[in-house]
């Protein structure tokens, strides 16, 4: 099982994603897509890179807003595997010409 991070380690991490924030026990970041269907691109995509990582995104998809959550929960907490989805997140949002 990964090891949480402490606050301090969160906060460094988050310095690199600017576009995640920590809510509690997980980090938070919203996509809007430039359509809908890019939007469930964009979710299919991460699905796959989740299924890889065997590490899983709680999404929310409201029409081109997406918003993904992302903790460990055989942790209980914050962890470096929600930092390595966050990172494929992003590259898979910019690939998709989401905000
Ligand atoms: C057996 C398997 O590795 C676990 O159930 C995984 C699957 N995906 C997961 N995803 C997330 N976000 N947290 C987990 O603790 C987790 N556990």
């Amino acid at each position: 099982m990964a090891d949480t991070l402490d606050d301090d380690a969160v906060a460094e991490r988050l310095r690199g994603l600017p576009a995640w924030h920590r809510d509690g026990d997980a980090i938070r970041r919203r996509v809007r897509a430039p359509e809908f269907l890019t939007g469930i691109d964009i979710v299919t995509d991460v699905a796959r890179a989740a299924e890889d990582a065997d590490h899983h995104p709680d999404i929310d998809i409201r029409w081109r807003t997406l918003t993904f959550t992302l903790s460990t929960h055989s942790a209980g907490g914050i962890t470096g595997k929600d930092f390595a989805l966050a990172a494929a997140i992003d590259e898979i949002a910019a690939r998709h010409g989401a905000e």
